[in-house]
C-alpha cells in the first residue's frame, strides 16, 4: 500500500511524543493542565452561531505539505484577533511544526490574544498529547479517524472529556464516517482534502452530509474560499466551517473574514 503523508506525519509524531514524555512527565505535564486557563465552551459556541448564522473556525496556518509558505507575515496573537474582529467563532491553531511550521506556543498565544475557544491542530495519538493540550490552553482537540484505530479514538475523546474539552471528530469517507458515528463527540469535520492526491474538492461534503444524524454538527473542512462556497455547504446542511488558506493568504484578514460572513443563507 503507498504510504500517505498522514502515515509520514504519524511515524515521526509518534517518536516525537516519545521524546516530550521523556523531557516532560505526564505527571507535570498534567499538572500544568490543572493549572491553565479555564475551558471556554468551543462546541457550544459552533452550535450557537450556526443556529443562527454560520460557525467559523478560523485556522491560524503559516504554512501546509500542499502549498508550502502560506503567509510569511505571521505573528499568532495579531491574526487571532483579526479572525476574532472579523467574527470568527473560534480558533484552529496549527501546533505541528515539521509539516506546518507551526508550534506549541503559537496556541497559547493565539488563544490568550483573544475570548475564542481554541482547537488544538495537531496529530493526536496520545491521552499525553490531550493533557498537554489543555496546559497550552486548548479547548478542543482533533481526532483524525484516517490515522487512529476505533480504541484510539474512544481513547482520545475520553481524555478530552475528562479535562472538559471537546473534540472534533475528522473524517474523509463513508467508512470513517460511520467509526466516527460511534463517538459520543456533536463536531463532525468532513475534511475535503484528499489525503493522497492533496487535490480539495466540496463535493466530498455534499456526498456525506447525507450521513450525518440529527444531533451532530457538520463542519466543512479544506478548500472553503468564497461565500457561494459556505453557501453551497449550507444547502447540504453544513453551517459550520474550518477555513485556513484562504484567509491567511489576505492582507486585512479581518475585513476578509467579515466579507466571507456576510448574509449567511437562513438556518
Ligand atoms: O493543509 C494541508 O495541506 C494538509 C495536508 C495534510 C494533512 C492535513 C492538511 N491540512 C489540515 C487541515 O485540515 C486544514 O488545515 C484545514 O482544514 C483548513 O484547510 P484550508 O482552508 O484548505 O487551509
Amino acid at each position: 500500500m503507498t504510504e500517505t503523508i498522514l502515515d509520514r506525519i504519524k511515524a515521526y509524531k509518534l517518536e516525537e511524543v516519545a521524546a516530550d514524555k521523556a523531557q516532560v512527565s505526564l505527571a507535570e505535564i498534567e499538572a500544568r493542565a490543572r493549572a491553565a486557563d479555564p475551558v471556554r465552551p468551543f462546541a457550544r459556541a459552533l452550535q450557537a452561531a450556526a443556529a443562527t448564522g454560520y460557525g467559523l473556525i478560523a485556522e491560524v496556518k503559516k504554512a501546509s505539505p500542499s502549498k508550502g509558505l502560506i503567509r510569511a507575515d505571521f505573528d499568532p496573537a495579531t491574526l487571532a484577533r483579526a479572525y476574532e474582529q472579523g467574527g470568527a467563532t473560534c480558533l484552529s491553531v496549527l501546533t505541528d511544526t515539521p509539516s506546518f511550521q507551526g508550534a506549541k506556543p503559537f496556541l497559547t498565544a493565539a488563544r490568550a490574544a483573544t475570548a475564542l475557544p481554541a482547537l488544538r491542530k495537531d496529530f493526536m495519538y496520545d491521552p499525553y498529547q490531550v493533557a498537554e493540550a489543555r496546559s497550552l490552553g486548548a479547548d478542543c482537540i482533533l481526532i483524525i479517524m484516517a490515522s487512529v484505530s476505533d480504541a484510539q479514538a474512544a481513547e482520545l475523546e475520553a481524555a478530552a472529556r475528562d479535562w472538559g474539552m471537546d473534540a472534533l471528530i475528522e473524517v474523509h469517507d463513508a467508512a470513517e464516517l460511520d467509526r466516527a458515528l460511534r463517538l459520543d463527540s456533536p463536531l463532525i469535520g468532513v475534511n475535503n482534502r484528499n489525503l493522497k492526491t492533496f487535490e480539495t474538492t466540496l463535493d466530498t461534503t455534499r456526498q456525506l452530509s447525507r450521513a450525518i444524524p440529527e444531533g451532530r454538527l457538520l463542519i466543512s473542512e479544506s478548500g472553503l474560499t468564497t461565500p457561494q462556497d459556505l453557501a453551497d455547504m449550507a444547502g447540504f446542511g453544513a453551517r459550520a466551517f474550518l477555513i485556513g488558506e484562504s484567509l491567511m493568504r489576505q492582507d486585512d484578514v479581518a475585513a476578509a473574514t467579515r466579507d466571507l460572513l456576510r448574509d449567511p443563507v437562513p438556518a
